[in-house]
Order: structure tokens, then sequence, then C-alpha cells
């Protein structure tokens, strides 16, 4: 376990493989940590260096007092690239992960080599959602939106299965602040004028049971991004890194591939 203050926050993250391997780095999505990412790492070519880390408000990462606000999550991310001596980095982001993701690459020109937008858009539901969302947590917790919110992260068979139960308990154990914190800021996050000015290699990653980012939303970003590319696994919700790691694996692997990394 490692932290750093970046951007006047203390970030937990992990650091795996060489010091002088190609970099990536994952973020998470709303209200899960990065354990996020366990279940993939070990399916990916060897040789890289892999860093995963909390955002803040999530994790073990400091909860600072929200509002917080895209661009200031995109700081930390650039805050602990550049903390690290890093550069050339594929960033791979995963729902708020990939908003975070996008913004790193549109307010910090050179630090990326690619940036995979997984399980994510350039805008990702309207305000008046997220704001019921706030709403409901602050008066019932976050246990309250449990149930409903497995059914967008997972196929129904996972959730059969019992395998999502400990996501679910991840959710319930985030910090409310935290997570209330980064509601508002993709509340208010709308990249959709910038992202025609993303020029590096990317790739976005959907799945067809997905009930937070779905496809079509997916297919909207990409037409925003000349040269964009979705690619849509099947039979999995909206954490398929979790439910369908090897596949995940593959098409993250073809990425790297393309981007000279492996
Ligand atoms: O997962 C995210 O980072 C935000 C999108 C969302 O609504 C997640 C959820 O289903 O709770």
């Amino acid at each position: 376990m490692h932290t750093a203050t970046v951007n006047g926050a203390n970030l937990h993250y992990a650091d795996q493989g060489p010091a002088d391997g190609p970099a990536v780095i994952f973020a998470n999505s709303l209200g899960t940590d990065l354990r996020l990412w366990d279940a993939l790492l070990s399916h990916l070519p060897e040789g890289l260096r892999l860093i995963r880390y909390d955002k803040r408000g999530h994790g073990l990462s400091e909860e600072t007092p929200g509002p917080y606000m895209i661009e200031q999550l995109a700081d930390d991310a650039a805050g602990l690239i550049r903390h690290l001596g890093l550069r050339d980095v594929v960033f791979v982001g995963l729902s708020i992960g990939g908003l975070i993701g996008q913004s790193v690459a549109l307010r910090h020109d050179g630090l990326l080599r690619g940036l995979v937008i997984s399980n994510s858009a350039a805008k990702i539901g309207d305000a008046g959602i997220w704001h019921g969302r706030v709403v409901t947590i602050r008066r019932h917790g976050l246990a309250s939106i449990g149930p409903a919110t497995m059914e967008r992260w997972f196929s129904p068979a996972f959730r059969a299965s019992g395998a999502a139960d400990p996501w679910q308990r991840m959710l319930e154990r985030q910090p409310v602040d935290g997570y209330i914190a980064c509601c508002e800021a993709i509340a208010a996050a709308d990249l959709r004028s910038a992202v025609p000015g993303l020029k590096l290699p990317l790739r976005l990653i959907a799945a067809e049971l997905d009930g937070a980012t779905p496809v079509s939303v997916m297919q909207d970003t990409a037409e925003l991004i000349k040269g964009a590319r979705v690619e849509v696994m099947r039979g999995v919700g909206h954490l398929p890194c979790v439910e369908a790691p090897e596949a995940y694996a593959g098409i993250l692997s073809g990425f790297l591939r393309e981007v000279g990394h492996v």
C-alpha cells in the first residue's frame, strides 16, 4: 500500500510491476475502490507497470469536503502520475474514471499515450438523476441504493450466483460524503463539446447489459471523437472487468499493442 499527497488530497494507490515498464493507470467507478481491477491484472501481458488508485472520497483515500469537480479529480490523477515520475501512460478509466481520463487527456496535454474510456461517456445521466440519488442517499444511506445499483452493475446470472454480494458491500462501505461529492462531479460534468479535441489513441469499451452507461450512450460519445471505436462486451453489466476479466483483458491488451505499450 502506498499513499501520496497530490492536489491537496492524500491518495491511496497500488503500484505493481517493473519500475521501468510501460505504465498503465486505472481509475475506478463510483462506489468502488481499487480492488475493481483485481481479477483483471493477472490476465494482462507481463512487464507492465500497473498503477491503481482510490479517487478522493473513496476507498482509503482522503475524503475532502465536496462537492468535487471532474477537473479536480483529473488533476488528482495527473498529480499522481507526475508524483510517480511517469509519462506516456495509458489511462484506463471506468465510468466516473472514464470521465476523469477524458479530462486528464484534455487538461494535461502529452501526459498520456492512450486512453481507454470504459463504460463511460462524455456525459453520464442528467443532473436531475444525480441530484435525486443524492437526496435518497442523504435520507436513507448508501445501503438503500445497493440492490438497484447491482442491477446496473452486473448481469442477472452473476447476481444469481451471489458473486455480486461483495461488490454491494463495497458500495455500502464507501464514505457517504465522498460518494455524494463524486455524484455532484458527474452531475456537473459535460465534456461533449470538448471531446472532439481528443487527439490521442483511444478505445471505448461498452457492455451489452450496462444499466448505467448503455451502449447507445457510449456510441453517442464515440461519434464525437474522430476515429473512435467502441468494443461491445456481450452478456455483462457496468463492471465488465469484474464479470469477464479475461475478455476485458483481451480488449485492453489489443489496445496496448496498438499503441506500442507491449
Ligand atoms: O459508475 C459510475 O462511476 C457512475 C455511473 C453510475 O451511475 C454507477 C451506478 O450505476 O451506480
